[in-house]
């Protein structure tokens, strides 16, 4: 059988509001998923074994075993759907790694997209097990915009108008969701931050009228200041952004990727001209694809 390749986009959020640490260790979130055009590409072949390969430029430090999420995704969706073969799923990485613009996540979309494909599972059963796997890999099915709410994995698509540029500036390291997380209640019990920021109806308005520089100012991420927290060296990367000439610059998810909105597409160039490992990207673009052949 031939191998089913599948497409599948980072995502920027951009709203970020988190409401209040849930039970089950997850917070409440209001969020804003954008999908852009920075892709892995996910591909799934029969095989004799379970297996995972990596390549790309984003490739290094992600798991090619049981750990990496196309694993779990592929386990769950053959043991849901009493069937499938042992795969083989080759990752062609772009989305930085633990840089807050769901990259693994995207790529658990993916396999669950390919296998399913592969195997001739309905995909109907998608969405409820994207969301045991992870609170973004919904999102990852669908892309587009969409609000988000509950730990993230409840979506409702929200209409736009136009087109977006960014500029995306991923960082030398990494920061994993739950330190984030951990970090904005450890200065909320301090009353270092203001209160959540539940309410996206200006960034819906915004959206609809497609103008770049209603949707920059009501750009928001409650998380950013916890990541700037734990990593302050990102003051000067929104700092560098904004010089460039974005019309504003925000922390993507739970960073470290900075995204900047710019007005236009010759716009966004100049300034990732002007920033170290920038690279274009435009939104929003459709969720989880298969490729032809
Ligand atoms: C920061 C975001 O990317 C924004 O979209 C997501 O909320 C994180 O999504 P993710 O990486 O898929 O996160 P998960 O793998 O589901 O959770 C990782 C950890 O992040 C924290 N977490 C995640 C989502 C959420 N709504 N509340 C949380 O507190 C929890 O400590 C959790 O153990
Ligand atoms: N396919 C995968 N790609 C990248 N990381 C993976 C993958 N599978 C498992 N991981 C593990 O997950 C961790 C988080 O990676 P990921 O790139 O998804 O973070 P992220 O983009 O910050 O996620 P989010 O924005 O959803 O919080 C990595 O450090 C890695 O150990």
């Amino acid at each position: 059988m031939s191998p089913t390749r599948v497409r599948v986009p980072a995502k920027v959020n951009l709203h970020l509001g988190v409401g209040g640490l849930r039970p089950d260790g997850f917070h409440e979130l209001v969020t804003v998923f954008h999908a852009v055009g920075l892709h892995d590409v996910v591909t799934v072949q029969v095989a004799d074994a379970m297996g995972v390969r990596v390549s790309g430029p984003a490739a290094a430090g992600v798991p090619t075993g049981s750990d990496n999420l196309v694993w779990r995704a592929a386990e769950l969706l053959a043991s849901r759907c009493r069937a499938g073969s042992p795969v083989r799923v080759e990752i062609a990485k772009q989305i930085p790694v633990a840089g807050g613009m769901a990259g693994g996540s995207a790529d658990a979309a993916a396999a669950l997209l390919g296998c399913a494909r592969l195997w001739g599972a309905d995909p109907v059963v998608l969405p409820e097990l994207a969301a045991e796997l992870g609170s973004d890999v919904a999102f990852g099915l669908v892309g587009g915009t969409a609000l988000g709410t509950g730990r993230g994995e409840l979506l409702e698509p929200l209409p736009t108008t136009g087109e977006l540029h960014w500029v995306l500036v991923p960082a030398e390291f990494g920061i994993a969701a739950g330190d984030a997380y951990r970090e904005l209640d450890r200065l909320r019990a301090e009353g270092a931050v203001p209160p959540p920021a539940l309410d996206v109806t200006g960034l819906r308005a915004a959206l609809v009228s497609g103008r770049p520089d209603e949707v920059a100012a009501a750009l928001h991420n409650d998380l950013e200041p916890a990541c700037l927290s734990l990593a302050p060296a990102l003051h000067a990367v929104l700092a560098a952004g904004r010089k460039a000439g974005a019309l504003a610059g925000i922390v993507s998810g739970s960073g470290p990727t900075c995204a900047f909105l710019c007005a236009d597409e010759p716009a966004a160039r100049r300034v990732a001209a002007d920033l170290p490992r920038a690279t274009v990207a435009r939104g929003p673009v459709p969720g989880a694809t298969v490729l032809g052949r």
